[in-house]
């Protein structure tokens, strides 16, 4: 008994900072003090946050509002002391348009010919039409545990554009189709009024997070040109999101991104190891943040109302999961793939290494079941 213990605590001294701030974060029992996660939420009130300055001509008003944004100048924008190129965006986006983007990555962004987990083991013919095969199940879901899960409830990823290959972690000229336009659009938008104008979205990941998911430590690299920042945008429930360093075992930096948040990995912190170890609930009385769509948008406006029975079926998919969309540019301008890019060793499976699912509560959970891919487990 003595000896277990003193190896238990032995291991637990040999762990990197970063293993065991994900470790605390993700534990279920007791649950984990928040009190120094990071909440841009909460505007300057943390020492580490300050404001970051963004390109206020970089979009007109007219642009911003049919992507759905505020005007620039409207943005809550931060910089995190120690980070330099990284910079939260507090919900930029104006009430009711993250509706739209939400639909998107559950009914649109998922359809053929994007790529998702659940091709992985089942036919193409049967992961068409995810929503059409979801939507009406998840409309009548009691909420009873022992209900079998949809198909929109097992996508786990979707990738877009140069679809990423997570077996060898590369992208290839040869698996690529068209990236959404209205994605790109707000990509580049944002990208401009950070101070890169010209980024092109060529590839993303759309990850879908339930309540006891968790993506596990990694960094970005696969991108051929890292001049270019990683754009991220998270919808729904809130997640404790881990910055660290340029090496696996620095210490990270624990902050909270909520509905509507959109993150900026550039410059010296485009290439930091970072992670999500929890899904939290939304602080209570945050704003709600999906409300009905403002009326006066532009004609030409990615962002239109979304029919109110997709809109239920979306509510009841967010109540208790998380979307979060990352965009990259892959390649410099002018940049073709070669084929050296293209040959590097299979060293993860299916992105299984990546997407974990817990399925105890306790501190010394069984072995974690890797998230699934198959659709039929
Ligand atoms: O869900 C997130 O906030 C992070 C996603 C991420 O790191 C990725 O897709 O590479
Ligand atoms: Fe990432």
């Amino acid at each position: 008994m003595r000896m277990a213990k003193m190896a238990a605590a032995v291991a637990e001294h040999g762990q990197d900072a970063f293993r065991k701030l994900f470790k605390f974060y993700k534990r279920r029992v007791p649950p984990p003090d928040f009190s120094d996660v990071i909440d841009f939420a909460k505007g300057l009130r943390n020492e580490k946050v300050f404001a970051a300055k963004l390109n206020l001509a970089a979009i007109s008003e007219r642009d911003a509002r049919g992507a759905g944004l505020h005007p620039i100048k409207d943005w809550k924008a931060y910089g995190l002391e120690g980070y330099p190129g990284f910079i939260f965006i507090s919900n930029p986006f104006l009430l009711g348009s993250q509706q739209h983007w939400v639909t998107q990555s559950l009914k649109v962004y998922p359809q053929k010919p994007n790529v998702c987990n659940l091709d992985i083991h089942m036919a193409p013919a049967e992961t068409e039409n995810i929503w059409e095969r979801s939507a009406e199940r998840i409309r009548n879901k009691s909420g009873g545990k022992s209900e079998a899960k949809t198909l929109l409830e097992k996508l786990r990823w979707v990738t877009l554009g140069y679809h990423y290959n997570w077996d060898t972690k590369t992208y290839s000229a040869d698996r690529h189709t068209a990236f959404p336009a209205d994605l790109a659009r707000l990509s580049g938008h944002v990208a401009a009024a950070c101070g890169f104008p010209g980024f092109r979205a060529e590839a993303g990941i759309l990850n879908y997070y339930h309540t006891d998911s968790s993506l596990g430590i990694h960094v970005d690299e696969s991108e051929l040109d890292h001049s270019w920042p990683l754009l991220s945008f998270s919808f729904g429930q809130s997640a404790v999101f881990l910055l660290g360093g340029a090496k696996r075992e620095d210490a990270p930096t624990a902050m909270f991104m909520h509905s509507g948040d959109v993150m900026v990995m550039s410059g010296a912190s485009r290439l930091l190891y970072h992670a999500v170890p929890r899904i939290v609930s939304p602080p209570a009385g945050f704003p709600a943040p999906l409300g009905p769509p403002e009326e006066d948008t532009p004609e030409d406006s990615l962002v239109s109302k979304v029919p109110e029975e997709d809109w239920e079926v979306c509510t009841r998919y967010i109540e208790a999961s998380r979307v979060n969309a990352t965009v990259r540019q892959v390649l410099a301008p002018g940049q073709l793939f070669s084929a050296a890019a293209n040959s590097r060793p299979a060293v993860a499976l299916s992105g299984e290494s990546y997407h974990q699912e817990e399925t105890t509560g306790d501190e010394n959970p069984k072995p974690k079941r890797r998230r699934s891919s198959s659709a039929d487990s």
